[in-house]
């Protein structure tokens, strides 16, 4: 058994794999990662492998505890990849942007697609037909979006997400939640059309905490796997152990 861990920056997402089959998802926050952790350990005795992707400043250190009864593995950029890295910056890329084009290079091959995940940041990634990760793009994601808002102007309210009424505000609150609610699901879509203009087929996966919160809103019909990172973690690493 695998379990499978995702440092986001906003929460960690963790799920026990055996072999492609999920058994159990969990959510946590930061601070709760020794207990969390120890606790699924506990829950699932015939773990041996601990995989972690982290692009949060969680250390490695408070994984090390466990080593003494799993095999811990973080992912990083020198570990093998099933597509060709066309990244400028290949330093910089996101682990967890580099894991989402893994799993849907595995998951889907020999075709174009593209990866949403809209976590604290919503990024794109774009893995084309012949296995080469071409990039994207990195925005503020929903939450970022209301908070950044409250905190940079001296009047606006935080708000926490809820549905648009109308693309019409006609309050203080209805501008926001349309800006950013509808904001962002404008953006989603512009970005689908404009690789709709380049490519004439590819895949679209969406996930993150907010995904089934816009794969409703979406005016591009895309279904949403808010696993699809720790799907592809686990798949990333079984990747790892065939190939290295
Ligand atoms: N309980 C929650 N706590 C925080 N964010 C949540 C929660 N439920 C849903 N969300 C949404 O999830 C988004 C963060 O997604 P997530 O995938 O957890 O981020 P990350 O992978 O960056 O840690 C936020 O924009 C927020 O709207
Ligand atoms: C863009 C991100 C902050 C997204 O993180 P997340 O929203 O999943 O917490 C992360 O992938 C990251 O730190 N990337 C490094 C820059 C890059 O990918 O080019
Ligand atoms: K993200």
């Amino acid at each position: 058994m695998v379990l499978a861990v995702d440092v986001g920056n906003t929460r960690i997402k963790s799920a026990v794999f055996e072999g492609n089959t999920l058994l159990e998802s969990f959510v946590f926050q930061k601070t709760d990662l020794e207990k969390s952790i120890q606790n699924i350990l506990n829950k699932f005795k015939n773990t041996t492998y601990l995989v972690v992707a982290s692009v949060s400043d969680v250390e490695k250190q408070a994984f090390l505890s466990f080593e003494k009864v799993v095999k811990i593995h973080f992912v990083s950029h020198s570990d093998v990849f099933p597509f060709v890295n066309c990244y400028e910056t290949p330093q910089t890329l996101g682990i967890d942007r580099m894991v989402l084009a893994a799993g849907a290079t595995l998951q889907y091959p020999n075709q174009n697609r593209l990866v949403i995940d809209a976590g604290t940041c919503v990024t794109f990634d774009f893995i084309d037909e012949n296995n080469r990760y071409l990039g994207g793009a990195i925005s503020p994601g929903l939450r970022l979006r209301y908070e950044s808002m409250h905190n940079f102007t001296a009047k606006l309210p935080l708000l926490t997400l809820e549905n648009p009424k109308d693309f019409i505000g006609k309050s203080t609150s209805e501008s926001m939640h349309s800006g950013v609610v509808n904001g962002l699901v404008y953006e989603i879509d512009g970005f689908i059309d404009d690789f709709k203009v380049q490519y004439s087929k590819f895949i679209i996966i969406l996930t993150g905490g907010d995904a089934d919160f816009l794969a409703k809103r979406l005016k591009n019909t895309i279904f949403a796997n808010s696993n699809f990172l720790l799907e592809s973690l686990n798949q990333t690493f079984q990747y790892k152990i065939k190939n290295d």
